[in-house]
C-alpha cells in the first residue's frame, strides 16, 4: 500500500543553472549548477554573503536575464518557450533593490500603470481605488500617493515599489532586500503581507535578504554560498 502525501505543486524549477559574467579582462562565475524547485503557498528567503550572487539568482528567476547554462521552467514550461516578457508581465513581479520606479509619474500612477500592463483587475472597484488602498495599507496616504515619486524619501519610494508589485496579481513575487530602508514597524507589516500572500493567496514569495529576523519568519531559508544554493536543514 502506498501512503498519500500532500506536497505543494511546483511553480518554478531551476534546472542546473550556472551563470558567468564576462568582463573585458576576466570571467566571473557566480552560480554553479543550481538546482531547486519553488512551490506555491510558500514564503522563501535567500541568505548569503555580499557578492555571493543573490541578486543574480533573482534576476534569472524573475526572467530579467538568462542563465549561461541550464534552464528555468514556470509551471513546467521553459521560460524561453513561454517568453521572458510574457513571464514578467503575467506571472512574476519583482521588487528591485533600486526600486526602478517611473520617475516622471506619481506613486499612484506607478501602481496603476503596472496594473494596466499586467492586466490586473481588482475584485471590486477601480484600479485607482485598489492602488490607493494598497499604498494606504503600507503608510502612504492620498497626498503622498499623488506626489511625484522623486519627491518621496527612499523608504517611501521602497513602499511604492512594494505596492506596485502587490497590485499585480501574479503567481510569484520576488523581492531584493525589500525592507532595507524601512523602520521596524513598517518592515514587520511588509513581512506579514508576504506571509499572507503565500499562505492565504497561495502565491510563491521569494525574498533576498541579509536579515536573519526576516528569514526566521519565512517557511524555507535558502543559503547561497560559493555558487551553490542549499536549503537550511532546520526549515520545516
Ligand atoms: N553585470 C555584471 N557584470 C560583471 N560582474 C557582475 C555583474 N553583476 C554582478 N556581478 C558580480 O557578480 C557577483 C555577484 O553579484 P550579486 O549582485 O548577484 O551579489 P549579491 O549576493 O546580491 O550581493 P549583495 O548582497 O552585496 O547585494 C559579484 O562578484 C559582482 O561583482
Amino acid at each position: 500500500m502506498t501512503t498519500a502525501t500532500t506536497t505543494a505543486p511546483p511553480v518554478l524549477h531551476l534546472a542546473g543553472i550556472s551563470h558567468t559574467y564576462s568582463g573585458q579582462r576576466r570571467r566571473t562565475t557566480v552560480l554553479r549548477d543550481v538546482e531547486y524547485t519553488f512551490e506555491r503557498g510558500t514564503f522563501y528567503t535567500i541568505l548569503g554573503p555580499s557578492g555571493s550572487g543573490k541578486t543574480t539568482l533573482l534576476s534569472l528567476a524573475s526572467g530579467l536575464d538568462t542563465p549561461t547554462r541550464g534552464s528555468i521552467a514556470f509551471n513546467g514550461q521553459d521560460l524561453s518557450h513561454l517568453g521572458l516578457g510574457r513571464y514578467r508581465n503575467k506571472h512574476a513581479a519583482t521588487i528591485f533593490q533600486q526600486y526602478n520606479l517611473l520617475t516622471y509619474m506619481t506613486a499612484l500612477q506607478n501602481v496603476t500603470t503596472a496594473m494596466e500592463i499586467t492586466g490586473a483587475k481588482p475584485a471590486t472597484g477601480s484600479r485607482k481605488a485598489r492602488a490607493l488602498q494598497l499604498l494606504g495599507d503600507i503608510g502612504l496616504d492620498k497626498a503622498m500617493a499623488t506626489r511625484n515619486v522623486m519627491q518621496l524619501s527612499g523608504g517611501q519610494q521602497q513602499r511604492v515599489a512594494i505596492a506596485r508589485a502587490l497590485a499585480c496579481d501574479v503567481d510569484i513575487l520576488f523581492a531584493d532586500e525589500p525592507t532595507g530602508n524601512l523602520d521596524e514597524g513598517t518592515a514587520q507589516g511588509i513581512i506579514d503581507t508576504f506571509s499572507d500572500l503565500a499562505h492565504q493567496q497561495d502565491k510563491c514569495v521569494v525574498v533576498v535578504t541579509h536579515s536573519q529576523r526576516l528569514a526566521a519568519q519565512s517557511d524555507r531559508v535558502l543559503n547561497l554560498r560559493k555558487g551553490k544554493l542549499t536549503e537550511q536543514a532546520n526549515t520545516p
